[in-house]
């Protein structure tokens, strides 16, 4: 079966797998993202055990700009940032493609660096590149995210989605094969959140290699996206068709709505 193909065309409601899942050793090429039964779990101060994810299991196609959604508290960021390698999972096996990138909800997080120029620059020191190729590559990065034109520009200066873009174009500046984006929009308005939004969709489409995952809460930023995972208590409920999910969301939203004005 091409599990490629069929992700693109069709969500699906996921059954639960088995747990103690052993780690597999290869992960299959076509994705760029991939995990299986990942599980996270921690213990508080009083020694109990609490499970914050179950089986998770996703894959997200090379080349493909993917959103996770789900209400306040299901694990998004937990999985985001377990695929970024800032968290370990207890179980289960994953595979992300390298050179990856995490970005953080609040950009003075990420941008550090006093111009737009210095900042896009700023990761590319541990490369062996010359000032020339430097300078092409922050050049190709800004053009990527629409910011080229903010070169010379003190971060101080910018809205909150143009750091965004600046973090972003950071990331793609180091080659990065990877996006990972928590809640980039959560604090922005309406046209900063498009500008970044469409500051992924570039990135994507000027190099065929470059996948995104975009944690959200916000259902219509799902039009843009070529894939989705939908997410409840700590497990993928859907994974695959952005319009299923769609309509599933608001299904849900609509119960919701119905109990609690029975
Ligand atoms: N270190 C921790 N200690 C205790 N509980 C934690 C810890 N990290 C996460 N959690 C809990 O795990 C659950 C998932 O958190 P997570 O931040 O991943 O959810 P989320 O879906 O991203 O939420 P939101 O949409 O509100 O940002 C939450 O109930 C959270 O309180």
């Amino acid at each position: 079966m091409n599990c490629s193909a069929s992700l693109r065309t069709s969500a699906s409601l996921l059954p639960p797998l088995h747990s103690n899942t052993t780690l597999r050793p290869n992960a299959t090429e076509s994705f760029a993202i991939e995990s299986r039964n990942v599980k996270f779990s921690i213990r508080t101060k009083q020694k109990k055990l609490v499970h914050i994810l179950e089986d998770c299991s996703i894959q997200i196609p090379s080349g493909q700009f993917w959103m996770l959604l789900g209400p306040n508290g299901c694990g998004k960021s937990t999985l985001l940032k377990i695929l970024a390698g800032l968290l370990c999972p207890t179980d289960g096996f994953m595979y992300v493609k390298k050179p990856k990138s995490f970005v953080f909800q609040n950009p003075d997080h990420q941008v550090v660096m006093p111009t737009v120029e210095a900042d896009v620059a700023f990761g590319l020191g541990k490369f062996n590149l010359t000032p020339e190729q430097i300078r092409c590559r922050v050049a190709k990065a800004l053009d990527a995210v629409g910011m080229y034109e903010y070169l010379r520009r003190p971060v101080q200066t910018l809205s909150g989605g143009q750091k965004q873009r600046v973090a972003i174009a950071g990331a793609l500046a180091e080659e990065c094969q990877v996006l990972l984006l928590d809640e980039l929009t959560t604090f922005l308005d309406e046209t900063d959140q498009i500008g970044v939004i469409k500051a992924v969709k570039n990135s994507l489409a000027s190099s065929e290699d470059v996948t995104a995952l975009w944690v959200t809460h916000r259902l219509e930023e799902l039009e843009y996206a070529d894939g989705a995972i939908y997410m409840e208590d700590g497990r993928v409920i859907m994974h695959g068709d952005v319009s299923t999910i769609m309509e599933f969301i608001e299904a849900r939203k609509c119960s919701y709505i119905r109990k609690i004005n029975a």
